[in-house]
């Protein structure tokens, strides 16, 4: 997370005072992450995360999000889950942002992704995507192949900055994903994660112990799920994929939840989608993050190099 919002400590007293968590011991920024203002509180009851929604979360769809990781977390999965205030209510305001209360998770992020970490990130999100099965709700993919082009044309050609021809390179290279994109109703969906990066998943004694930041969860191709971890977790060097840590992902997710043939056709595509939608989202704040925002731009090229390998042989890399 970043700290885009800086809360006056009266103004975090006051937010304080209307839940059972006793008087506030610590409270510190986090730096990690980049979408949302996250703080780390101590309270009497122990560690929390305060959380301010910014930027591209929208707050009508916050019920959703926070009743996804409820869902989850009451079915077994090591997830956040939002705390709910004296009167009820979960989803508040602070500083004029919509705000919520979510519980601490032990574990750490892993430091060096190895085969073995691999399988049992992919036992996890395997595991996340039958659970999910059971939330009915619907919410469409914000981030979703219909919005990539507008996201290339509202950066206004800044990728040509970043690299000469990008842009041109960019737009024959969505069409050619769309044009290979699975049609509607042709593989399994249901509710993903979308974001299931190295950083989004805490690990203890090498086995994952929980799953964060459900911000973009949505629902979607669960085969797409498993093509952002591939583009996420299998590029040790940001440039070339590494097959054990690929067959260690597969390994784990498919000994949950067997992709069926249709899914598995399907991977070159999606896993060159995965890396067009991280590439889009780092190109565009790579240009509008503000200077005094406390947080680490990535790298729009990391996701490049990783499209370009895809592009060049995905079948072969993925043995599909
Ligand atoms: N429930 C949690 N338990 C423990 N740490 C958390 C929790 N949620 C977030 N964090 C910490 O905050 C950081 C940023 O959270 P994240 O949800 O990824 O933010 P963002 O949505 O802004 O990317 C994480 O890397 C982690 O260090
Ligand atoms: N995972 C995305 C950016 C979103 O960051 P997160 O902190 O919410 O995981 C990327 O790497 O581009």
């Amino acid at each position: 997370m970043a700290v885009y919002t800086n809360i006056p400590p009266e103004e975090l007293e006051a937010f304080l005072a209307e839940y059972d968590l006793g008087p506030l011991k610590r409270v510190d920024g986090i730096a990690e992450g980049v979408e949302n203002t996250n703080y780390l509180i101590e309270t009497e009851a122990g560690r929390a995360i305060l959380t301010l929604y910014e930027k591209r979360v929208r707050e009508e769809e916050l019920p959703w999000f926070l009743g996804l990781m409820q869902h989850l977390a009451r079915r077994g999965l090591k997830c956040p889950t939002p705390v709910i205030a004296r009167d009820g209510v979960a989803l508040r305001r602070l500083m004029d942002r919509p705000a919520a209360i979510t519980t601490f998770l032990t574990g750490r992020p892993i430091e060096t992704i190895t085969a073995s970490a691999c399988f049992s990130l992919g036992q996890s999100l395997a595991r996340m995507h039958l659970l999910g099965d059971g939330f009915r709700a619907h919410r469409p993919n914000s981030l979703g192949p219909d919005a990539w082009r507008p996201l290339l044309n509202s950066c206004h050609g800044a990728a040509d900055t970043v690299q000469p021809g990008l842009t041109a390179e960019l737009e024959n290279a969505i069409s050619e994903v769309l044009a290979a994109w699975p049609a509607s109703g042709s593989l399994p969906v249901g509710q993903i994660h979308a974001d299931l990066f190295p950083d989004n998943a805490f690990f203890e004694r090498g086995n994952v112990s929980g799953l964060i930041d459900f911000y973009f969860a949505c629902t979607d191709l669960l085969a797409y799920d498993l093509a952002i971890c591939l583009n996420a977790w299998c590029f040790p060097d940001e440039r070339t994929p590494d097959a054990a840590l690929m067959a260690g992902l597969m390994g784990g997710y498919q000994s949950i939840r067997p992709l069926a043939a249709e899914e598995k056709a399907a991977l070159p595509a999606l896993v060159q989608g995965a890396s067009i939608r991280f590439l889009l989202t780092r190109l565009y704040d790579w240009v509008n993050t503000p200077v005094d925002a406390i947080v680490t731009r990535k790298d729009p090229l990391a996701y490049h190099h990783r499209l370009v390998a895809w592009r060049a042989d995905a079948r072969g890399l993925l043995h599909v």
